[in-house]
């Protein structure tokens, strides 16, 4: 048969229209040789687990040695690499020190071919599957509201007052102190739409932007204040929630989890930093474990050719249905990784 012939006999009803539909996928960032790795296939595993429909993208700084790319490529992930993004110099103490790598994100608005992508920090784990968040209307920039309790805020007037978003009541933003804060993102989880026209003016406006204490999560916060879109804490729970604003959480309907608070690293977790003792830090840590550990979650990549780059598909069902009947046999191929 001509090739054009296979072509259009294997084409299915509606391809145009499969062909058109927008490009999603999750992108996480990770850098350096350190145990950061991990929460990676954490979350891959994780979003594998709650059978999202889109692939998990790792922007990759050049220290990330290939042997972590190559873990990361075994369970599916798309590896990409970017160059650093340095702020200008200045004398800011950044709430981590590390967190001045955090600015290299920003290179993930380069990725062009997704139309809309999902960012997910490597220490968030994904319990219940959230591809409808894709659907949310184009244009606007969605993240969950963060908390300003913790030590980490204590260079700022709100936590020295005591203010804090997620209880506005509470402690009353002072008249004589101006406008109180416009509403403050979490930047480890956000909803947006790769450009190269925002891509390069994120890079120009930050040329121009003194660093400050939470690094590209403030940058962010002021970058696109004016289409910042609050959605509900389910979708990042920063896990200071459960001690700080417990009334504001409801556990069991939670479907991402950020394992940000001091301590709370699942693959560092030793118990002994405060809070950490709790049932529920106890069971969420458990919880990502679980997934990490599960080796049923590993990506089966079965690759018949590995020079295409085919989407991997799972054939065992198949394979285990024909030769129940009795219709093939086989020999299992060896592993391409
Ligand atoms: O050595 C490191 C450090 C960080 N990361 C990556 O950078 C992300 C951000 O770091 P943390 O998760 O440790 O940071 P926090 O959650 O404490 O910080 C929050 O504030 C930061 C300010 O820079 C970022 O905005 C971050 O996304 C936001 O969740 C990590 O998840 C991971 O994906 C690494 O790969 N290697
Ligand atoms: O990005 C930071 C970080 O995750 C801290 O651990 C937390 O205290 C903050 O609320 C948040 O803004
Ligand atoms: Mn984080």
């Amino acid at each position: 048969m001509a090739p054009e012939l296979v072509q259009s006999a294997l084409k299915p009803a509606g391809f145009t229209k499969l062909a058109s539909l927008p490009s999603r996928a999750y992108v996480t960032f990770l850098a350096g040789d350190g145990d950061y790795v991990k929460g990676v296939v954490g979350l891959a595993k994780g979003l594998r687990k709650v059978n999202t429909a889109y692939p998990l993208i790792v922007a990759v700084l050049p220290d990330v040695p290939e042997e972590h790319r190559q873990i990361l490529e075994s369970q599916g992930c798309i590896v990409r690499e970017i160059e650093p993004v340095y702020p200008p110099e200045n004398q800011t103490q950044f709430a981590m020190a590390y967190y001045v790598i955090n600015y290299s994100k920003l290179r993930i608005w380069e990725f062009v071919e997704y139309s809309k992508m999902i960012y997910l920090d490597g220490d968030i784990q994904v319990y219940d599957n959230i591809d409808h968040l894709f659907d949310l209307p184009d244009g606007r920039f969605y993240a969950v509201m963060d908390c300003f309790c913790e030590k980490t805020w204590s260079h700022t007037p709100q936590y020295k007052i005591g203010y804090c978003q997620q209880c506005p009541d509470k402690v009353n933003w002072p008249a004589e102190m101006g406008q109180p804060p416009s509403p403050y993102f979490n930047a480890g989880m956000f909803v947006f739409e790769p450009s190269i026209a925002t891509y390069h003016d994120l890079l120009k406006t930050l040329k121009v932007t003194p660093p400050t204490p939470f690094a590209e999560q403030d940058f962010l916060n002021m970058y696109f204040k004016d289409i910042y879109t609050p959605i509900p804490l389910v979708y990042n729970l920063v896990l200071a929630m459960l001690w700080r604003h417990p009334e504001n959480v409801e556990l069991d309907k939670v479907k991402v989890v950020h394992y940000c608070a001091a301590g709370s690293k699942p693959w560092r977790y030793t118990g002994k930093e405060e809070n950490m003792q709790r049932d529920d830090i106890k069971m969420l840590v458990k919880k990502w474990w679980d997934i990490y550990s599960d080796e049923s979650l590993d990506s089966r990549k079965l690759v018949a050719d590995s020079t295409t780059d085919a989407e991997p598909v799972n054939l065992q069902p198949f394979i285990a249905a024909l030769s129940e009947a009795g219709a093939v046999q086989y020999v299992t191929a060896p592993s391409a990784a």
